[in-house]
């Protein structure tokens, strides 16, 4: 509980244990803010749309998107409460504070404190508060209809996404990254999304990095935007036409950062494997099958030892 870094008033330095060993460090150096990241305004043709979708998913894997239809307002009180809760007193922060990785609900700090040999500078809330009720059903329409273009992009036929257990989940975490910029430590580790697909709500800090051929590329915050990004599961559905960017969040030297993650995941017993029309004679499967709660186990292992997660999974 006292672990937490949002309730520790006026952190100057970063603790050791939070101090990445050389080569892990984001560095001294100020990311200038990319602009190469694309941006798809989704209040344009559909047909547009689904080619827009196709093309960056395939090229970054990541992208920000405008005119979404979820209104400012709700972003920015969401955003609001995720800060007040940071900002919340120990006491009442504490009933909710758990180490137990297997909860799903619950308050934690970096990723798990016990086990890891370095801590991350974060702290997390996975929790489906009921406050948040009415921005998690704007956030899955607004997922349902990336996967429906998506879907569109890739030849299946319409409600693909929707049909079984391949959107089943959706995981929300309001996300705390306190200041200073310490360049020795990171809020998140390079990693890949696990899951299908992944909406980003972040207010005017800028902290998210995108690995881009080898190139850390540190993304600009456009106001009323989401960030979305393609996970493992998508890339490996896809056979490989969208791809799961890897990315790591830096900490800000003056502000600290709130963010709300949503991740729409398949559910534990769903089969993952390349959609049919993605596979032929002539084009057999990259990847085989295997039960998302496997696959689950295995990236948090791989991620762990700094493995490719896929790689185990390539036929
Ligand atoms: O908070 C962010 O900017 C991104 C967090 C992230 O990448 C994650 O939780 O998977
Ligand atoms: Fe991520």
């Amino acid at each position: 509980m006292d672990k937490l870094i949002s309730s520790r008033c006026n952190l100057q330095h970063v603790p050791d244990s939070y101090v990445l060993p050389p080569e892990s460090r984001p560095g001294e150096e100020e990311f200038a803010l990319c602009e190469v990241i694309p941006v798809i305004d989704l209040g344009q043709d559909r047909a547009e749309n689904v080619q827009q979708v196709l093309k960056v998913g395939q090229e970054f894997g990541f992208f920000q998107l405008t005119n979404h239809g979820v209104s400012k307002k709700l972003m920015i009180d969401v955003l609001e409460v995720a800060e007040e809760f940071f900002e919340l007193p120990i006491e009442d922060k504490a009933s909710v504070y758990s180490e137990d990785p297997k909860r799903s609900c619950r308050l934690y700090t970096s990723i798990d404190y016990d086990k890891e040999k370095v801590h991350f500078w974060r702290d997390s809330l996975r929790h489906p508060l009921e406050l948040l009720g009415k921005y998690s059903v704007e956030v899955r329409k607004l997922s349902m209809l990336l996967l429906e273009l998506i879907g569109e992009g890739l030849g299946q036929e319409s409600g693909f996404f929707k049909r079984g257990e391949l959107n089943r989940v959706q995981l929300m975490a309001l996300n705390c990254y306190p200041r200073p910029n310490p360049s020795l430590t990171l809020g998140s580790p390079r990693h890949g999304d696990v899951n299908l697909i992944t909406v980003l709500l972040q207010g005017p800090v800028h902290g998210l990095q995108v690995l881009n051929d080898g190139q850390w590329l540190a993304l600009q915050p456009l106001p009323d935007a989401f960030v979305i990004n393609i996970g493992l599961a998508l890339q490996i559905i896809s056979k490989g036409k969208l791809r799961s960017a890897e990315h790591r969040v830096t900490t800000n030297r003056t502000s600290a950062r709130t963010t709300v993650t949503t991740f729409i995941h398949p559910s534990g017993d769903c089969l993952v494997e390349p959609a049919k029309v993605m596979t032929n004679n002539h084009n057999p499967p990259l990847y085989r099958s295997f039960l998302y709660k496997d696959f689950l186990s295995t990236y948090i292992v791989d991620t762990y030892e700094g493995k490719p997660p896929l790689k185990r999974y390539i036929l």
